[in-house]
């Protein structure tokens, strides 16, 4: 990883919230589904998995090898968790970039036990040699142990016992095609859909305690950007706020309150969107502009901005990425209370009636 990528994906990790604190991650990890009945939405992949996983339980088989794919906190750890419960298998956690070496793989492969599940997070992110030796074990369950060096190394190979690899990676597409071949099935999952996300507040609320009106869970819900770990941590603040503030009930008044302190709009927009799209705005007239002068104008990166910012602001129709240019989308104008300057009019927006 260059320095670059390195603080980009830093900062999506804080966005996101990944890498959570010491409390956080324990909430987190209390807060997961433990089976593929608690686990909420995404019917399609749960339809998909409970048919893979039920006819290999009944085969008496190790489930095939299992790819997962979408954006962070969606629920792929979740649901490599819940594959090995259902399987009633251990498991096993790693992760691409902590492969280095191939040596590193081998360690780990021929330590599995038969029918374990082998949880690699950010598959896309192994190493090159690496990819190539997990081939011959996905595939063969073998891998070649290099002895020595130079002219005089050997492989010996080695017999691994059947294994479900389960791979996560935010786009199926980042992986090479001989390594996705070797997925026997692969779940896309998407975003969720709000009624989706009232759901796991609720749950969350019930499992932490709180007290929520449909209201606040529907208020939380809708400013999670279609995401459950971010509905869980949104959640939390808003507790923290109804507890100090309040007598600990979750309602819409108390939800918004809390949300303006932490800064997070009606849409869900922090404050790094919403100055992106400010300045977009009354800076640039909605634009078109150049990436970099708008990351000037906001003082940040201009990869904070291409890669923090700007996929949810593409995703909800607000902003538009064009080869002239960033363009402010007319619900960006809406959700900023102003009015589109006319075509061929002077740049810049009026103040809308509101
Ligand atoms: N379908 C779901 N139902 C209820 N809670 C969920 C669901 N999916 C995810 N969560 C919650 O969201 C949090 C994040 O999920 P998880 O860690 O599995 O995401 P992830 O896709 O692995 O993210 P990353 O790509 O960042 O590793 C978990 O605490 C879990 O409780
Ligand atoms: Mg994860």
């Amino acid at each position: 990883m260059t320095r670059d990528e390195a603080e980009t994906a830093a900062l999506i990790e804080r966005l996101v919230g990944s890498v959570a604190d010491g409390e956080d991650q324990a909430v987190e990890a209390a807060l997961r589904p433990k089976d593929l009945n608690e686990f909420i939405g995404q019917e399609k992949v749960r339809e998909q998995l409970d048919l893979v996983l039920r006819a290999a339980r009944a085969r008496g088989a190790t489930a095939d090898h299992v790819l997962l794919s979408g954006a962070p906190g969606l629920g792929k750890t979740t649901l490599s968790m819940i594959i090995a419960a259902e399987m009633e298998a251990p498991l096993r956690i790693t992760s691409g970039p902590a492969i280095q070496h191939a040596g590193d793989l081998t360690a780990i492969l021929s330590s599995l036990q038969e029918g374990e599940v082998l949880f690699l997070d950010e598959i896309h992110r192994m190493s090159r040699p690496a990819e190539e030796m997990l081939y011959m074990a996905m595939e063969d369950f073998r891998v070649d142990v290099i002895v020595g060096k130079g002219p005089g190394a050997t492989a010996i190979p080695l017999e691994l016992p059947p294994f479900t690899l389960v791979g996560a990676t935010v786009r199926a597409g980042l992986l090479p095609p001989p390594l996705r071949d070797r997925f026997g099935f692969t779940g896309h999952m998407e975003f969720y859909e709000p009624a989706e996300l009232e759901r796991v507040v609720h749950r969350s609320a019930r499992l932490l305690e709180v007290e929520t009106t449909s209201e606040g869970a529907a208020e939380v819900a809708g400013r999670s950007r279609g995401t459950p770990r971010i509905a869980n941590r949104l959640l939390r603040r808003v507790r923290d706020y109804a507890q100090v503030k309040a007598d600990g009930r979750i309602t819409r008044e108390i939800a918004e309150a809390a949300l303006a302190v932490y800064e997070v709009d009606a849409r869900g927009l922090d404050r790094l969107d919403r100055a992106v799209l400010g300045a977009l705005l009354k800076l640039f007239g909605g634009g078109p502009v150049g990436l970099s002068t708008l990351a000037v104008a906001v003082g940040e990166e201009r990869e904070t901005v291409a890669e923090v910012a700007e996929p949810f602001l593409v995703r909800e129709g607000l902003l538009a990425r064009t080869p002239r240019g960033r363009v402010a989308m007319p619900a960006a104008w809406e959700h900023f209370g102003l009015v589109p300057p006319r075509q061929g009019g002077p740049a810049g927006g009026r103040e809308g009636p509101h």
